[in-house]
């Protein structure tokens, strides 16, 4: 019920608080995607999702621009480069690439590149074709024909420095004859789909981590601190494209592909010089036919305007090229039969049903889970009741059309009634935990339904001991996901504090030894000890984030740290608020209620009205509410962390819990910005136009370290806006307020020395 409805309003009809509202949604959803997917070679998100997502903002941006956000999205490529390797600063910027999901897009392409040239429809405009590789992209430097340096594309604008990584990939000459004196190659390093499944069978097999998709196998075997370990890995590379060069390599893209190719690069054998769009769109055909049987995965086509001249003329945009667009394959479908459906239980108590399915090949990967999201998606509606499938629902024994979407989690697009066994019944989802029996119940608002049982609940447990040792969280070496379970079976592990108990309850002088048990000695069990040992003196961020409390990730977890600094005054933060908590949840009860009556009577809803009611109506202590605002007002939090948070903490069970966890641990506390001294400390900032000196993300990064709250938008609120080059309504709004504004080297010099 606190949940911002948002999320599913069309565009059309949003207001400007809900836009700005959904735009901090979407944009928060898409940093930690980003992160996951570029840094971390781990994705959160399918691709249709993230594209979709993405797709979104854009459209709510064009509607109200002034709404734009310094750090949107949609002007930025990929992640920052990891701070584990030394980073390169790429000579020619690494851009992105557009994206056309249908032929009317494609049209539009050639239009728009057509119209930007002054070129007449029937004027010849050759495009050169290509499959779009599903991998990373990497640019080789060459001086005087010999590798001097590989980097990835980071955020366009600096990389990781990953040559030694690089000179283990075999299609990846160390030296080159008959270049150009410098020359910058680019490039597609991914992994074909036997050297994958090879893979992840050695990963699997030594306890190691296995990945969703070729792509982040590629990824995260490229992007390796020890050379070593890239070497063991079979990784191959395309080469498409440059970057600087001291002389050009042809005079057309496709003249230049065939140029790296007679310098001893691989490049793709299926590109081709298109003279019309229909020749296009048969390419794509074409290569989206041979799509399963290439033992690579591509998921697109990327055109590109042949004339080099032309494409110079063309230029950027400020994330993607005006010359070059991705043209996206459809997710892949596939009939099967839906044997089961069965209920796994979460970290966070809510029951997920997963479809057991016939074994099918979708996109050259065998499947036989799909999720099915929730009971609704199940029943054939959506959230707000609208149908889904035209309201058809899935039961077992049913066939599905089942498609993956960036290779994640395989969903579920659609059922066919005509084959349904008789007697089919409508699957009943359960109103108790199949694991603990408990009340499985569903709050109003929530798609999800939960199991009340909370710690009690050994599914529960479980997920919630995985989370805790996951690699943003304790990361403890040697104790992964299938030890914690084995641990929690044997009834040696029931919550998070046991784990530092462990080597008191079993160590090599106790009763029933670690180092007896099968597949141990007493070197393996003093190693895990030891590394548990090292895992007591831990930064507070981790702390938060590996309570595993719903809408407490880890963006939210390191905003609270930077905020209340040490363990101590979170605690007295949190507490404080806990009676606010319950008035809070009231309120907003009150305001779904008011929103039905109004609609029912044909008036306005008195949201403010409603919420101050309830509010009174409780009668919650200033000190309680100041502390509820407190928290909401924290950057970054927002009502629904907030509400989590505090519930997390006023719960008996779960509390006694995390104190017993926190009385093992050395909480170090995490330094607050150092805003003395700091010319812009409490101060909201907006940037707007272009930066050339630093990024955006470094820009705000940079103005948050001192202490300054940076902002989307222009208001009586702002105090400062720094404008670059293109600053249009933000900075013109600025002056009609009075704000103050300053340029680029204004506001170095401002920071400098701070
Ligand atoms: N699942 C997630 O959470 C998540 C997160 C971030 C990005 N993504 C996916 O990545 C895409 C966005 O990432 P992006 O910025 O890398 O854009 P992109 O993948 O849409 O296109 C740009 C990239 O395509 C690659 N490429 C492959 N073959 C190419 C060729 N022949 N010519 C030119 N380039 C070629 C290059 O690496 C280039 O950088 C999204 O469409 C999304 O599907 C997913
Ligand atoms: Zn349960």
């Amino acid at each position: 019920m606190t949940r911002a409805r948002s999320d599913d309003m069309p565009v059309d009809a949003m207001t400007g608080e809900m836009a700005e509202a959904e735009i901090a949604r979407l944009t928060d959803l898409l940093d930690a995607a980003n992160v996951a997917y570029h840094s971390e070679d781990d994705p959160i998100l399918d691709d249709a999702a993230y594209d979709a997502a993405k797709r979104r903002i854009g459209a709510i941006e064009s509607r109200f621009p002034d709404l734009k956000r310094s750090d949107s999205p949609t002007e930025r490529v990929g992640a920052p480069a990891s701070a584990t390797f030394s980073k390169i600063t790429h000579a020619r910027r690494m851009l992105s690439l557009g994206n056309a999901f249908s032929e009317e897009d494609v049209a539009d392409f050639a239009r728009s590149v057509r119209a930007y040239l002054g070129l007449d429809a029937d004027a010849p405009l050759e495009i050169v074709a290509e499959p779009k590789i599903d991998g990373l992209s990497l640019s080789l430097r060459y001086e005087e024909g010999r590798l001097v340096q590989a980097a990835t594309r980071g955020d366009g604008l600096v990389g990781e420095n990953v040559t030694a990584n690089a000179l283990c990939v075999d299609d990846i000459p160390e030296r080159v004859e008959g270049a150009p004196e410098l020359m910058e190659v680019r490039g597609e390093v991914y992994m074909t789909h036997a050297d994958f499944a090879a893979l992840n069978a050695r990963q699997s097999e030594a306890g190691q981590k296995v990945f969703a998709n070729p792509r982040n196998a590629a990824a995260g075997s490229l992007r390796q601190l020890d050379a070593g370990i890239t070497a063991s890995r079979p990784l191959r590379f395309f080469a498409y494209a440059w970057g600087e060069l001291s002389a050009p390599l042809a005079e057309t893209q496709m003249g230049s592909i065939e140029r790296l190719e007679a310098l001893g690069f691989t490049t793709n054998p299926l590109t081709e010089v298109c003279p019309t769009i229909e020749a296009m769109l048969a390419l794509y055909a074409r290569i989206e036919a041979q799509r399963a049987m290439l033992g690579y995965d591509i998921d697109g086509v990327v055109y590109k305007v042949n004339d080099l001249a032309l494409q110079r003329r063309l230029g950027t945009r400020s994330t993607t090229p005006r010359w070059a667009i991705a043209h996206k394959f459809p997710a892949e479908l596939a009939w099967t039969r839906l044997e089961r459906i069965e209920i796994q239980v979460g970290r966070t108590g809510a029951l997920s049903p997963v479809a057991r399915l016939a074994p099918v090949t979708v996109g050259g990967v065998v499947v036989s889970n799909a999720t099915l999201h929730n009971e609704d998606y199940i029943a054939g509606r959506d959230a707000s009741g609208q149908p889904i499938r035209e309201g058809r629902d899935i039961r077992e024994g049913d066939w599905v059309q089942v498609y993956r979407a960036g290779d994640v989690i395989p969903k579920i697009a659609d059922v066919d009634l005509t084959r349904r066994p008789d007697g089919a019944d409508p699957f009943a989802f359960p109103e108790i935990c199949p694991e603990c029996g408990s009340a499985a119940e569903r709050e109003p608002g929530d798609s999800v339904r939960r199991c009340s049982g909370g710690l009690t609940c050994p599914a529960q447990a479980v997920e919630k001991l995985k989370h805790f040792v996951s690699r943003a969280a304790f990361d403890i070496e040697g104790l992964g996901a299938k030890l914690v379970e084995e641990f929690h079976r044997e009834g040696w592990i029931a919550e998070p504090s046991d784990i530092f108990t462990l080597e008191a309850r079993h160590g090599d002088d106790t009763e029933a030894p670690l180092k007896d048990r099968e597949g141990w000695g007493a070197q393996s069990a003093r190693n895990l000890f030891a590394a548990i040992d090292r895992k007591r003196s831990i930064p507070l961020d981790r702390v938060i984030f590996s309570l595993g409390i719903r809408h407490v990730g880890e963006v939210v977890s390191a905003d609270l740290a930077r905020h209340y600094g040490d363990w101590a005054s979170l605690i007295e933060a949190v507490d404080l608020a806990v009676p606010a908590e319950r008035a809070h949840l009231a309120a907003e009860a009150a305001v779904v209620e008011e929103r039905a009556t109004a609609a029912a009577d044909g008036r306005r809803a008195r949201i403010s009205d409603a919420r101050a009611r309830a509010w009174a109506e409780r009668d919650v202590s200033p000190d309680a509410r100041a502390a509820w605002d407190a928290l909401v007002a924290v950057d970054g939090i927002g009502a629904v962390a907030a509400q989590a948070l505090v519930s997390a903490f006023a719960q008996g069970a779960e509390r006694a819990s995390i104190d017993r966890l926190a009385a093992f641990l050395d909480i170090e506390p995490v330094s607050a910005p150092a805003t003395e001294g700091s010319p812009v400390a409490g101060k909201t900032l907006v940037f707007t136009g272009t930066l050339e000196r630093m990024t955006r993300q470094e820009a705000k990064a940079r103005a948050e370290g001192l202490g300054a709250k940076v902002s989307g938008s222009v208001s009586a609120k702002t105090d400062l806006v720094i404008a670059g080059p293109g600053a249009g309504s933000k900075a013109k709004k600025a002056a009609e307020l009075g704000v103050e504004v300053i340029d680029e080297d204004g506001w170095i010099a401002l920071i400098e020395g701070a």
